[in-house]
């Protein structure tokens, strides 16, 4: 912080000269394969969405809306697996870590995908382009409160611009992270380290003027899909008191007991 002539920098103008460091190849290529991977399972294909489409719904039927909701549900699930097993380093778990992690991160990936598909224009979440969630529509399915959060969250990020290549990165670190019962803890926190380094240095090169401190944001939202996963959880556990009840699928992969 002291130059040659020992006038004290202040500590800006010292952060300020440091480089950004610039992508590697292989965090180019790391990049590249998870954005095509994300287009790849982006959108449930129009003939499942059909086939959860074809019965009408009357507008105020809470069960109809809410089993539109658990089976589109359903079809984004097995994308985020699909996504989850062409991540590079999934396939040197264990298979029982692979269910650890799918089992974990689901809830949590499926918020990232309704960030995703938020509309701010019509302050939507459009799943699958035909199935505007609102937070009336929510509501209506029985899931009124938890909708505020979601909302919340998708705004937040609508806001932070966040592009293609940070959502795949960040849904490919919420995939590796530690989880109870892993075990090899450490290969999934190496795995998740890469990403993480990924993901800093294509926040640092990126062209478009950022606000600062980008970086920390995206890692906040980690957190916050923590939370919104727990949230999810509590909410699978409610739902037998509210005599409504997921299919087996998510009642497994959830861990809701008694499906
Ligand atoms: C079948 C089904 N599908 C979802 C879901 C729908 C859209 C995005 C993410 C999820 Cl997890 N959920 N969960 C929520 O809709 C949900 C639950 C709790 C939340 C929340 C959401 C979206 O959002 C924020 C905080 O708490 C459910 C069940 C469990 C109703």
């Amino acid at each position: 912080l002291v130059d040659s002539s020992s006038n004290v920098q202040s500590p800006m103008s010292a952060m300020q000269r440091t480089t950004t460091k610039p992508l590697t190849r292989e965090q180019e290529e790391l990049i590249n394969t998870l954005v095509y991977y994300q287009e790849e399972f982006e959108q449930p294909t129009e003939a499942d969405i059909k086939k959860i489409r074809d019965y009408e719904i009357s507008d105020d039927d809470s069960d109809a809306k809410f089993k539109h909701i658990t089976d589109m549900t359903i079809l984004t699930v097995q994308l985020i697996v699909e996504f989850s097993k062409r991540l590079p380093g999934f396939d040197t778990l264990l298979r029982e870590d692979q269910i650890t992690l799918l089992k974990a991160c689901s809830s949590e990936v499926m918020m990232l995908r309704a960030a995703r598909r938020y509309d701010s224009k019509t302050d939507c979440i459009v799943f699958g382009n035909s199935f505007p969630y609102t937070q009336a529509s929510y509501a209506l399915a029985g899931l009124g409160d938890s909708a505020e959060v979601l909302f919340r969250f998708c705004r937040s990020l609508c806001k932070m611009k966040v592009d293609n290549a940070e959502y795949a990165l960040l849904a490919a670190i919420a995939i590796f992270s530690e989880r109870p019962n892993l075990k090899e803890l450490k290969k999934v926190e190496k795995l998740q380290e890469i990403y993480l380094e990924a993901l800093k240095s294509y926040v640092e090169n990126r062209r478009l003027p950022r606000s600062h401190m980008v970086f920390a944001k995206l890692l906040n939202i980690l957190t916050e899909l923590r939370t919104l996963g727990n949230i999810n959880s509590e909410m699978c556990f409610s739902l037998t008191f509210k005599n409504k009840r997921l299919p087996p699928f998510l009642a497994e992969i959830w861990d809701v007991s008694g499906y």
